[in-house]
């Protein structure tokens, strides 16, 4: 069987290294994010994504998360602005999160964690393809969103109805029409710094754009997300929760602030 990385206790993020050593590396994700020691930075733009929902393709369930992928061979779906230069690409947003609703986002805001937290991947339209990308010190933005606990939210819904069909490991479903841009909050002031994949093969190749304002998720939607499992179909279940690496060592870098 193979023994592959995940996030239990003989194969979580404490034993990554061991397979992929940039762990310990410079660049590391995710990081506590401490608001008083971030630096307002007046040069960072407006971030603009600008979304096509046709560009939606389907459903997946790779056995760390569920991610919604995106066609990615034209500029209809795209970041600009923000804290990069030049087009990034929706690639596909997928989610971490708890086994109870104390814990699950992978950020946290002085040492504060969210039941869960949103990454849309973004790759640079300067190389040719996502896996090119992504092995450049400027190849990936990904948007962080956390989610807090409190009303039922029904943006999410469309997604969470979509997780009966995609229960266990391998499982893909279509998933067709629908603009990430209805997950965001109202504000898109965010915290920026450079870092990496925060799963393995954990590459230092994302600018990561946090937003400030939470969205929300009631926690019985929660229940939803932690129905999902990590083990394929006429395998032992083993639920998906708790599929959330703990924050890095900032190791000198700088946070910036988009806001004041
Ligand atoms: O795309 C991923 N793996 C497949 C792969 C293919 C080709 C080259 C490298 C990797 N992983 C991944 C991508 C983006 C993010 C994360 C993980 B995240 O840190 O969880 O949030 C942001
Ligand atoms: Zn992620």
């Amino acid at each position: 069987m193979s023994h592959g990385w995940g996030y239990g206790t003989t194969n979580g993020p404490e034993t990554w290294v061991e397979e992929f050593p940039i762990a310990d590396g410079l660049r590391q994700s995710p990081i506590n994010i401490v608001p008083k020691e971030a630096k307002f930075d007046l040069s960072l733009k407006h971030l603009k994504l600008r979304y096509d929902s046709s560009n939606a393709k389907g459903i997946l369930n790779n056995g760390h998360s569920f991610q919604v992928d995106f066609v990615d061979d034209s500029d209809t779906s795209i970041l600009t602005g923000g804290p990069v230069s030049g087009k990034y690409r929706l690639k596909q947003f997928h989610f971490h999160w708890g086994s109870s609703d104390d814990k699950g986002s992978e950020h946290t805001v002085n040492g504060v964690k969210y039941p869960c937290e949103l990454h849309l991947v973004h790759w640079n339209t300067k190389y040719p393809s996502f896996g090119e990308a992504a092995s450049q010190p400027d190849g990936l933005a990904v948007v962080g969103v956390f989610l807090k606990i409190g009303a039922a939210n029904p943006r999410l819904q469309k997604v969470l109805d979509a997780l009966d069909a995609i229960k266990t490991k391998g499982k893909q479903t279509t998933f067709t029409n629908f603009d990430p841009k209805t997950l965001l909050p109202g504000s898109l002031d965010y915290w920026t710094y450079e870092g990496s994949l925060t799963t393995p093969p954990l590459l230092e190749s994302v600018t990561w754009i946090v937003l400030k304002e939470p969205i929300s998720v009631s926690s019985t939607q929660m229940t939803k997300f932690r129905g999902l499992h990590f083990s394929g179909e006429g395998e032992n279940p083993c639920s998906m929760v708790d599929n959330y690496r703990p924050p890095q060592p900032l190791k000198g870098r700088q946070v910036r602030a988009s806001f004041k």
